[in-house]
């Protein structure tokens, strides 16, 4: 990366945010626009996809760790890697913390099968002209408090958010849209190795540490404004930061956004989603155990995270992990909560989980050490990903990806169409804005 850009300069594309969706863009773009340049607040690229090292003896990922879909777009890019995926059924067990009992997904239970039932059509109602939260809907729906709290701890932790926030309108788009499958998918390396593919030819176009905060826009080109002075000057800017920074106005666009943009960048809400990484000295789960989601739990899941060790540190050596991750107004209360007390309480899920005779506390027995990743606290994030908010209106995430005339375009997750806020929604928001530049530029339409 050049460190040393000078402090004015002019480019035909600058992309602004270094994640999948800004990355994916450049590398488009790159050949066709040789002064294309990438700007990253931050110090690295990625953006959501980040790990920490030295808790076992590999890269544990803070934000995504699964690709969602075994038919998911991402796939063409991980065969062009090399890369291998194992698949799981998702979830894999469940945990009724009401009644303290943990099962097997395929032992039969009739409020399970009945809210799986409710979800998999949700894409049949009607677009309703009052939005109601996913628990509304459900109530209407003859649903009882045990399907409720099995539909939070699944459904909506999944999407991002509880069950009180989770809007049916966007759940129906999501519903008839997703086109990924069902699987999850679990790759044989970090996915730093997604993001390092991504950015392999980018060299020298990569400006780091650069956070802009105010955008001048018109019909001819932009100007953007960065820390001490820096202007950088262009044809077209990309933007792909999320929308919790738009939210905050983190960039002031001069002219100002149009009403509709704006209106529908209010209305689309990311959560915020706390992971808590857990490393114990051995594994105290049932073999061939991948995941519990757990209702009426502090935690509404977990899961085992397993990839070939790349450190050899004695201090991580036969280290095994296990991962809690939890969304929406849990991961708020989390985040107001001293770090030692969250991880207090994990373990005694996890012991109420997994415990059981002279074994009653397996967790506490084998923790070693801990970390927890708050998205709220990541400076230039804000949140987790988008997720089907409720009363956002139909249309609203095309608006989020409305060009302003030639000049200014939009990419990032909460872009997508399809309320799909995954790692390969980012980078078909990439494709969408790269072909659309191609296109106002009168140059060939990407092939990718
Ligand atoms: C905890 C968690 C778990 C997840 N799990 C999964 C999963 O299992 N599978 C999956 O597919 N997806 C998952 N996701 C979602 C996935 O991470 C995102 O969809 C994807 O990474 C978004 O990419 P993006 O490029 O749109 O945004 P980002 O990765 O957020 O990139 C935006 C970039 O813009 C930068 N930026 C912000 N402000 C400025 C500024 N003013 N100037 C310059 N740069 C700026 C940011 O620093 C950031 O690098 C998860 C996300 C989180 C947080």
């Amino acid at each position: 990366m050049d460190a040393s850009l000078p402090c004015t300069s002019y480019h035909s594309v600058v992309v602004v945010g270094a994640g999948v969706a800004g990355l994916y863009t450049a590398k488009l773009l790159q050949l066709q626009y040789p002064d294309l340049l990438v700007v990253e607040a931050s110090h690295r690229i990625g953006g959501r996809i980040q790990q920490v090292e030295g808790l076992v003896p590999w890269p544990v990922e803070l934000g995504p760790e699964f690709v969602h879909g075994g038919k998911s777009s991402l796939q063409g890019i991980l065969r062009s890697m090399g890369v291998k995926t194992q698949e799981y059924a998702w979830p894999d067990r469940w945990y009724f913390g009401a009644e303290r009992r943990l099962i097997d997904s395929s032992v039969e239970d009739p409020d399970l099968e009945a809210t799986h039932a409710l979800f998999a059509g949700v894409g049949d109602e009607e677009y309703p002209a009052q939005d109601l939260s996913a628990e509304e809907w459900m109530r209407s729906r003859g649903a009882n408090d045990r399907m409720v709290a099995i539909a939070d701890a699944c459904y909506a932790n999944d999407f991002g958010c509880s069950i009180s926030q989770l809007g049916l309108r966007e759940m129906i788009t999501e519903n008839r849209r997703w086109d990924s499958g069902e699987t999850y998918l679990v790759l044989d390396r970090s996915l730093r190795s997604i993001v390092e593919h991504l950015a392999e030819d980018l060299h020298g176009s990569v400006r780091l540490s650069c956070p802009i905060h105010r955008i001048e826009h018109s019909a001819h080109g932009a100007l953007l404004h960065g820390p001490e002075g820096v202007r950088i000057a262009c044809q077209h800017v990309v933007v792909t930061v999320p929308v919790s920074l738009l939210q905050r106005e983190q960039i002031v666009f001069a002219p100002a956004l149009p009403e509709e943009k704006l209106a529908a960048i209010q209305r689309v809400k990311i959560s915020n989603a706390v992971k808590v990484i857990l490393a114990f000295s051995r594994p105290f789960w049932p073999a061939g155990f991948f995941d519990v989601v757990c209702t009426d739990s502090f935690i509404p899941e977990f899961w085992v995270t397993d990839y070939p060790a790349t450190s050899t540190s004695a201090d991580t050596q036969g280290l095994v992990a296990m991962v809690g991750f939890a969304a929406g107004l849990k991961a708020e209360e989390m985040s107001h909560m001293r770090a030692s007390a969250v991880v207090q309480k994990a373990l005694d899920q996890l012991d109420q989980v997994f415990g059981s005779g002279p074994q009653d506390r397996p967790a506490t027995a084998a923790f070693v050490r801990a970390h927890i990743a708050d998205w709220s606290r990541e400076p230039y994030i804000r949140g987790a990903y988008t997720y089907p908010t409720k009363d956002a209106k139909v249309g609203d995430r095309e608006a989020l990806a409305e060009p302003i005339g030639l000049t200014v375009f939009f990419a990032g997750e909460a872009t997508h169409p399809a309320i799909n806020p995954c790692i390969q929604a980012a980078l078909e928001t990439g494709q969408r804005v790269a072909a659309q530049i191609q296109a106002a530029s009168g140059g060939p339409q990407s092939k990718l």
